[in-house]
């Protein structure tokens, strides 16, 4: 049983991300309460009745209901995927401005009603917007988490698994930096059961030229699937799910999240994909992985260029 009794969960954007990720909660049966809010009320409505048809087939029942702000008093975690979404084309820093705005609004109407838990926020720039929820809301800043780089490390470790013939849960991999363009693989770390990438590529000299290209891959895959199909939502939607498990479920697990900064990594009052311990409480410690120098260079670049776009709306 991986199910805490008696959670309750708000959705805030009801998009390709937001629909998609009730729907992985709804099938992993890993909360008890989903309240649903979006500006297009029709569509909450048809979600609400189409979730609801599939829970007599979920692990477990879960109320499922449209839901308001007030919603929000003693809810757990709310969770943000409303907002604009790329266009083909635009980069995800293209989006800042339009989604602060949005955001201002949207995390005031929650913190009116009292709110008092999670945030966890996947709207682009994620980092940024993370951040910014921090700051309107007031919370402390180990209960707001961003999804981060969840998604681009699950892409890395699917992409070596796929080189290394081995599931991607037995690869130990992490991308660390800004959720976009500046994002980095902390190489030095990376592992295969325990067994270093170095080392497997000394063994396997012919697959050295693949490394660049999953990177690549990693770092580009939104821009092809926004391509390919408009949007993409199921990936980031079980990043979302495995987080919020990691919270529901007490479980100090360490995922890549969008956590704020206070001197780890030389970094001060910024949100940007770390490794982060999570748990009931939201954030418990930063995780600072050795970074090579190279990586380090990146990393100081990522984080450096979140800050050159988010101080200018928060001075
Ligand atoms: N963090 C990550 O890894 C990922 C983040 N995203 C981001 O998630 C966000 C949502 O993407 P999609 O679901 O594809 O977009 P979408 O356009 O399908 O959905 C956005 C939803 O937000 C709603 N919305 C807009 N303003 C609102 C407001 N003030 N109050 C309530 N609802 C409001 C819209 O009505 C719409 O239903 C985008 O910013 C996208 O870039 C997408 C994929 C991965
Ligand atoms: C859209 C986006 O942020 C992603 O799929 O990585």
């Amino acid at each position: 049983m991986n199910k805490i009794k008696g959670n309750k969960i708000v959705l805030v954007g009801n998009g390709a991300v937001g629909s998609s990720y009730a729907f992985s909660l709804l099938n992993q049966g890993i909360c008890d309460e989903l309240y649903i809010i979006d500006l297009n009320e029709e569509r909450v409505i048809g979600d609400v009745m189409d979730l609801n048809h599939g829970v007599l087939y979920a692990p477990s029942p879960m109320k499922i209901k449209a839901g308001s702000y007030a919603d929000c008093h003693d809810a757990d975690i709310v969770v943000i995927c409303a907002g604009a979404a790329q266009k083909p084309g635009e980069t995800r820093l293209d989006l800042v401005g339009k989604n602060i705005k949005i955001f201002k609004s949207i995390v005031e109407e929650i913190m009116t009603s009292g709110f008092d838990g999670i945030l966890l926020i996947a709207t682009n720039p994620v980092d940024i917007l993370t951040y910014a929820s921090w700051k309107f809301s007031g919370l402390p800043k180990h209960r707001v988490i961003g999804s981060g780089t969840i998604l681009d490390t699950a892409r890395f470790r699917y992409l070596l698994s796929k080189e290394f013939d081995v599931a991607s849960s037995s690869v130990h991999a992490n991308i660390i930096g800004e959720h976009g363009d500046t994002e980095l693989a902390v190489w030095s770390g990376a592992n295969i059961a325990g067994v270093s990438l170095k080392r497997l590529l000394e063994m396997h000299p012919e697959k050295e030229d693949r490394m660049k290209d999953i990177y690549i891959n990693v770092r580009d895959a939104a821009y092809q699937i926004i391509e390919a199909k408009g949007a993409t939502y199921y990936g980031v939607a079980m990043g979302l799910m495995r987080i919020t498990k990691a919270i529901l479920s007490n479980q100090d697990v360490v995922l890549t999240v969008s956590a704020y900064l206070n001197g780890e990594y030389g970094h001060q009052d910024v949100y940007i994909g770390v490794p982060a311990v999570i748990n009931r409480n939201g954030i418990r410690e930063v995780i600072e992985s050795p970074l090579s120098e190279e990586e380090q260079i990146k990393f100081d670049y990522s984080v450096n260029t979140m800050k050159g776009i988010q101080t200018p709306f928060f001075k």
